[in-house]
């Protein structure tokens, strides 16, 4: 690589590789695609583009549902050859969707949990949080982050999608040119045995912040690019610092820069060092300096094995709509933000569990070709939120000249001495499953909790055992789930008897501990956390959709349940 090519990757977000022994990535086989022996134009119902955490959730979640679709990645590994792992940390949704796709017990036996974090500014420490002891992340079966390297997660995935069966891998497949049309799309592929074309119904772009589909189909975003410079080093040592997530905003032994300190799989520690402005990548990822840096941090006498450095410059980008014609835009091909809060990896595998549904009930014939629509509608909602909210922390840890910096100055000032003003303190605010509220497949009302994400809470099974939401969602193979909570007259029932027989949709009765069973499908609540995770009381319905959300929630079972159904399947153009 040519130095000026050196110098404009390490102004972005795609970490590059420096020094260190760097990760072992596992290799996957070439095998020559059936296109190369010729013959007529093969046109397949989804081609993805891109094998990072994206497009293989959405590959692995095609394949649980049943869907065909071939994955094309132009490298024969996961992660990136000699760069580092990109994401660290995953969300309790994230976690949620992986147990799902049958791959989180691998992750929790590899990764490391945990839910305290720290923020320190010289030697006091102004802000913390413990998520066990916040809102409902305790609930859920899963924890509420789990830090490991994203290239394991992906290795999982490669492995349970070929258990699937269904959907085609084909690695050393590089897209080199691309058209559509009302008809359909066609790509060019480009292999080590030669070049073919192929067609498709639906093309997902998930080949990351540096998309070749983005700039063929001129796909106009918002960009914002900063002078703040920082230098990972991934490390091992012979001590272990508290496995919680620490951060400084003032590091004494930083030059009083931002400092970020993680756990992930095998011991490997991520130390994220803050650099001046305009530091040059090359300098601060030198060993001799890294190595000072952490002397400086941990004491001399500490060993330390250095795994990986790599320097890296802010960016943030934003797409203004997530689907041009055919081609659906995913994860960092639709939005590039800064690590802080862990918004990045998080939002890809969001955005695959959101459109893998919606294209399974199209493609099966089960919901209207519309509701693909609400992919953008919702998931463009949640790239924004993501990047207004990841800016906003990027602005606190390097603040403009002038009112922010005054501001960041008093903050830090205010929380040394008052726990109110803690919350001021801004190093990434942590993800969250995002909210959606204008989305035309969800059916508002006030006091309903629509659009937003239901966590996978425990309840009873009519025999007594054990279930979670993730069983009921399974259950239902991509179908809606009608959960009615309490009693329901005779008639009403019937209706819904009838509406799940014309229509791709399951019901439950939700029941107390003493409730007598009226329906078939029944299960018990004895401590109310389907009913909180759905955030209604009483008599009421909760329309769940595969990928965990509510599309609306109601009190009788009447024609509103009917419409939001219809709704929720792109059936009605109306929105609510
Ligand atoms: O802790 C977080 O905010 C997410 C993880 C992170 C943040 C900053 C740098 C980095 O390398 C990881």
């Amino acid at each position: 690589m040519s130095a000026t090519a050196y110098r404009d990757t390490a102004l972005t977000n795609n970490y590059e590789f420096t020094s260190g022994a760097g990760y072992v990535l596992p290799e996957y086989d070439f095998v020559p695609p059936p296109e190369l022996q010729g013959g007529p134009l093969v046109r397949h119902p989804i081609v993805i583009v891109g094998g990072g955490i994206t497009g293989l959730t959405m590959a692995c979640s095609l394949a649980r549902l049943g869907v065909r679709a071939v994955l094309l990645d132009e490298d024969n590994t996961v992660g990136v050859k000699g760069a580092s792992s990109r994401g660290i940390c995953y969300t309790q949704k994230s976690l949620e969707i992986f147990e799902r796709l049958g791959i989180f017990e691998r992750i929790a036996a590899k990764g490391t949990q945990w839910s305290v974090g720290r923020t320190f500014a010289g030697d006091d420490e102004v802000y913390s949080f413990d998520l066990r002891q916040q809102g409902n992340f305790h609930l859920s079966s899963q924890p509420p982050f789990i830090n490991i390297q994203q290239f394991y997660i992906e290795a999982f995935l490669v492995d349970r999608i070929q258990q699937l069966g269904g959907v085609e891998l084909r690695w050393q497949n590089r897209l080199t040119a691309f058209e559509q049309n009302a008809e359909c799309a066609t790509l060019t592929v480009e292999t080590p045995a030669g070049t073919y074309r192929m067609e498709a119904e639906h093309v997902i772009d998930a080949t990351g912040s540096v998309s070749p589909l983005r700039k063929w189909l001129a796909v106009p975003f918002d960009s914002r690019r900063g002078d703040d410079r920082w230098c990972i080093a991934d490390v091992r040592f012979t001590e272990h610092p508290p496995v919680e997530r620490h951060t400084w905003i003032e590091a004494p032994f930083n030059e009083n820069r931002a400092v970020w300190q993680h756990l992930m799989a095998d011991d490997v520690w991520r130390i994220d060092y803050q650099m001046a402005p305009n530091a040059d990548p090359a300098y601060v990822s030198r060993e001799d300096v890294v190595r000072e840096r952490l002397a400086r941090q941990f004491g001399s006498d500490v060993g330390v094995e250095i795994v990986w450095v790599g320097p890296y410059a802010y960016r943030s980008e934003c797409v203004h709509a997530m689907r041009h014609g055919r081609v659906f835009l995913m994860g960092d091909s639709a939005k590039v933000v800064s690590p802080f809060g862990a918004r990045g990896g998080n939002t890809g595998v969001a955005d695959a569990d959101n459109l893998a549904w919606k294209l399974a009930a199209v493609l099966r014939g089960k919901a209207d070709v519309a509701l693909l629509q609400s992919y953008h509608d919702e998931r463009l909602e949640a790239a924004q939120q993501n990047v207004c909210v990841t800016n906003r922390t990027a602005r606190f840890l390097r603040p403009a000249d002038g009112a922010e910096r005054v501001f960041r100055h008093a903050a830090i000032g205010l929380a040394k001495q008052y726990p109110f003003a803690r919350s001021l303190i801004n190093t990434g605010r942590m993800a969250v499953a995002n909210p959606y509220s204008r989305s035309g497949a969800c059916t508002y009302a006030a006091g309903s909790a629509a659009g937003q994400s239901v966590q996978n809470v425990s309840f009873c099974w009519a025999d007594g055992s054990a279930g979670r939401v993730n069983d009921l969602l399974n259950w239902v193979e991509g179908d809606l789930l009608v959960l009615v909570f309490g009693e329901a007259t005779p008639a009403s029932l019937q209706r819904l008897r009838r509406l799940c027989l014309d229509a791709p949709v399951r019901s439950v009765q939700v029941l107390g501990v003493r409730d007598a069973a009226q329906a078939t499908e029944h299960v018990r609540d004895p401590q109310g956390h389907l009913q909180g995770a759905c955030q209604v009381s009483g008599n009421a319905w909760a329309l769940v959709r595969p990928d965990g959300y509510l599309a609306a929630t109601g009190d009788a079972i009447n024609a509103r349940l009917v419409t939001a159904i219809e709704r929720s399947l792109g059936l009605r153009g109306d929105t609510p």
